[in-house]
C-alpha cells in the first residue's frame, strides 16, 4: 500500500496519476461498517482494473469544526494503526490529508472539483451516512449535483447490529464501560492501544508479578479503569498476559492512572520497548486491599481467569 500525504493545497506530484476508485471517510476504529464500505470500494476498483485509494484526515474534522471533546474524540485507531488496518484490508493507496481550516472550509463543490475530480476518481464509494463540511453541506443525495455526471457513486447501505448502526462512537462507549466482547465484536479484531514501557515504582516484583507500566498514545482511548487479560506484542512477539488500569489504591493513591501488565512467565528487561496491548476481555474493578498479601491471592485468581480466555484466542483474531 502507498501512503500519500497531503496538505491543502496539494502539489501535483503529491497525488496519483492515474484512475481510481476513491473511499471516503475518517475511518476511526476501521470497524466492520468501515470495513464493508472499504472492500466495497477496493471490489469495483477490481472488476474495473482501477486503483483502491481511501481519502482520509491526518487528525478528526472535529478539531477543526468545533471544540474537541476527549470522550468523544480520543481516537480507536491513531494513523500507524490505520495504515495497518488499511493495508490488511488490500487498499492501494492511502492519502492522508492534513485537516486544517483552509481544507474545512473549501465549499462542496470546490472539494468535488479539487480532491475527487482533480484525484481522477472514476467512482466514488461511501457510506449511507457520508457527510461533507462544517454543517454537513453534502450528503451522499446531494453529490451527485456537485458531480455533474463525472464520476459514478456508490452508496454502501447502513451495517447494524442488533438494531443499532456499528459506529465508532458506539465503539468508544463500550470502552468506556470496559465492554470488551461487544467492543472487540463490532470491531473485527480484538481493540489495542500502543505505547511504550517506562518505571513504575518496583513494588509488582515483590508482590511476585512484575509489571511494565505502559505510557499510552497520547491520543489514544484508553478503556475503563479495571483489571483485563490482555495480548501484549513486545520484541515482535505476542505474550499472554493480564493487566491493571487504575490507581493502585492499596498503596494510597496514585494522582494518575497507570497502565500496568504482567507478562506471564517473562523476566526479560523491556524499559523504552514499544508495545501494543490487546484487550481480550474485562474481568474485574479496582480494589482497594487491606493488605499485600489479599491483592496477592487475588492475582492469582486473576492469573487462572486470564489464562482460561486467552486460551481461546486463535491467532487471526489477534492480527
Ligand atoms: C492484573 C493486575 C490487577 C491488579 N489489581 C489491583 C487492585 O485491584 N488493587 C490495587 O490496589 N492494585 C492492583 N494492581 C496494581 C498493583 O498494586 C501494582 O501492580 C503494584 O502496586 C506494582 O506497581 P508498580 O509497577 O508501580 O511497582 C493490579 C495489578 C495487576 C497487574
Ligand atoms: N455501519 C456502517 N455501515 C455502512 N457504512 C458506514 C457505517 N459506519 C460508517 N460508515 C461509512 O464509513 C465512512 C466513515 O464513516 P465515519 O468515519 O463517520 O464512521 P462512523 O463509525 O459513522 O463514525 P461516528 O460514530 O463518529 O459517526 C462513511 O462513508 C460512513 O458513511
Amino acid at each position: 500500500m502507498e501512503i500519500k500525504r497531503d496538505h491543502h493545497p496539494y502539489k501535483e506530484s503529491d497525488i496519483y496519476g492515474g484512475d481510481i476508485v476513491l473511499i471516503l471517510g475518517f475511518f476511526d476504529g476501521v470497524h466492520k461498517g468501515h470495513q464493508e464500505v472499504i472492500k466495497t470500494g477496493i471490489q469495483i476498483a477490481k472488476e474495473r482494473g482501477l486503483k483502491s485509494a481511501v481519502m482520509t484526515f491526518n487528525r478528526h474534522p472535529a478539531f477543526v469544526y468545533r471544540s474537541f471533546d476527549p470522550d468523544k474524540h480520543m481516537y480507536l485507531t491513531p494513523l500507524d494503526r490505520k495504515e495497518q488496518l488499511m493495508e490488511q484490508l488490500g487498499v492501494d493507496i492511502l492519502y492522508e490529508v492534513d485537516f486544517t481550516s483552509s481544507f474545512g472550509s473549501l465549499t462542496p463543490q470546490q472539494f468535488v472539483d479539487d480532491y475527487i475530480v482533480g484525484w481522477h476518481a472514476k467512482v466514488i464509494v461511501a457510506g449511507f451516512d457520508y457527510t461533507y463540511g462544517k454543517a454537513h453541506e453534502a450528503n451522499m443525495d446531494t453529490l451527485s449535483v456537485y458531480a455533474k455526471g463525472r464520476f459514478e457513486i456508490v452508496t454502501v447501505k447502513q451495517k447494524s447490529l442488533d438494531d443499532e448502526k456499528i459506529s465508532s462512537t458506539r465503539i468508544r462507549r463500550y470502552i468506556s464501560e470496559g465492554r470488551m466482547a461487544e467492543a472487540n465484536e463490532l470491531l473485527g479484531y480484538i481493540y489495542e492501544i500502543s505505547g511504550f514501557v517506562i518505571h513504575g515504582d518496583a513494588r509488582g516484583r515483590d508482590l511476585g508479578y512484575p509489571t511494565a507500566n505502559v505510557y499510552p498514545h497520547p491520543y489514544v482511548m484508553v478503556p475503563k479503569r479495571g483489571v483485563y487479560a490482555v495480548k501484549m506484542w513486545v520484541n515482535g512477539q505476542w505474550h499472554d498476559g493480564m493487566a491493571s488500569i487504575g490507581y493502585n489504591p492499596t498503596f494510597g493513591h496514585r494522582p494518575n492512572y497507570s497502565i500496568e501488565v504482567h507478562i506471564f512467565d517473562f523476566s526479560e528487561q523491556i524499559y523504552g520497548e514499544d508495545v501494543r496491548i490487546k484487550w481480550v476481555h474485562y474481568l474485574r474493578d479496582e480494589i482497594k486491599f487491606n493488605s499485600a498479601e489479599d491483592l496477592i491471592v487475588r492475582l492469582e485468581q486473576d492469573e487462572l481467569e486470564s489464562k482460561e480466555c486467552l486460551a481461546s484466542i486463535k491467532h487471526d483474531d489477534i492480527i
